[in-house]
């Protein structure tokens, strides 16, 4: 399978505190790849280099067979990498449509624009009931329906999702991985953060454990499963 997105011995972090020490993934075309790990190894800091809200200090990204690391945060977004923030990070003042046709700022076609828009109320119709309501008054699992919305909007190619259960009620985010499922079907690829790795058993192909900036394992679901000593010493046996 080729692949989507490659990236090699990634360097990057906060001013002068590195973060990520040489981190090396790939996430085929119509693949899922999850990042799992503890707090604070690294997970989200390796998305916002990825996006570019991060300078990259040295390695290599490629996206779509383009050199992608030091290419413009809307660069990226046109070539369809999207980031769905921790949090949502919606516009509280704004309304659900309002927020979801932020995603599409870099469109010009009105027709296209509401095709996506049409595309996003099929995968979620509450948010079509809700759509001329203040983003502020919805329940959680609403709003991460916003944010994955958002980032349908732009057209993704990949959709890096970071921690896309956090908050949630399980039945909320069987409703969450179920719409996931379903753009997995249309060909859209994932890069998914959770710090519990047991919703990505059926949803991810491979896992990659971080630990401290580095990747230390990585295999498929069947092999995670298998090699229940190394997520239990990582994760405290989820
Ligand atoms: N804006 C920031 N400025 C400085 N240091 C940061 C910043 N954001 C994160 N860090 C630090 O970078 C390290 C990695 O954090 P990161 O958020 O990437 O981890 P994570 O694995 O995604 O965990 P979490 O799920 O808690 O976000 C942590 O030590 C964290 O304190």
């Amino acid at each position: 399978m080729t692949q989507l997105l490659s990236c090699e011995n990634l360097v990057s972090g906060y001013l002068n505190r590195p973060v990520l020490h040489g981190v090396s993934i790939e996430v085929p075309q119509q693949g899922v790849l999850a990042l799992i790990g503890p707090n604070g190894h690294g997970k989200t800091t390796l998305l916002r280099t990825l996006s570019g809200f991060l300078p990259l200090r040295s390695g290599k990204i490629t996206f779509d067979g383009q050199d992608a690391g030091r290419m413009a945060v809307n660069k990226r977004v046109e070539a369809g990498l999207i980031h769905v923030p921790q949090g949502d990070q919606l516009f509280t003042e704004m309304t659900v449509e309002d927020n979801l046709l932020m995603g599409a700022y870099l469109a010009s076609d009105k027709v296209e624009i509401a095709q996506r828009l049409a595309d996003v109320y099929q995968l979620f119709p509450k948010l079509k009931d809700r759509r001329n309501q203040l983003a502020s008054g919805l329940s959680g699992g609403e709003r991460r329906m916003v944010g994955i919305g958002r980032g349908l909007m732009a057209d993704a190619r990949l959709i890096m999702l970071d921690e896309p259960s956090l908050g949630l009620a399980p039945l909320v985010i069987e409703q969450i991985y179920a719409a996931l499922d379903q753009l997995r079907a249309r060909g859209k690829a994932f890069l998914v953060v959770e710090e519990n790795p047991s919703r990505l058993m059926h949803f991810a192909d491979r896992l990659c454990l971080m630990d401290a900036g580095h990747v230390v394992w990585q295999g498929s679901a069947a092999e995670a499963r298998d090699s229940g000593d190394i997520l239990k010493t990582y994760l405290g046996g989820h």
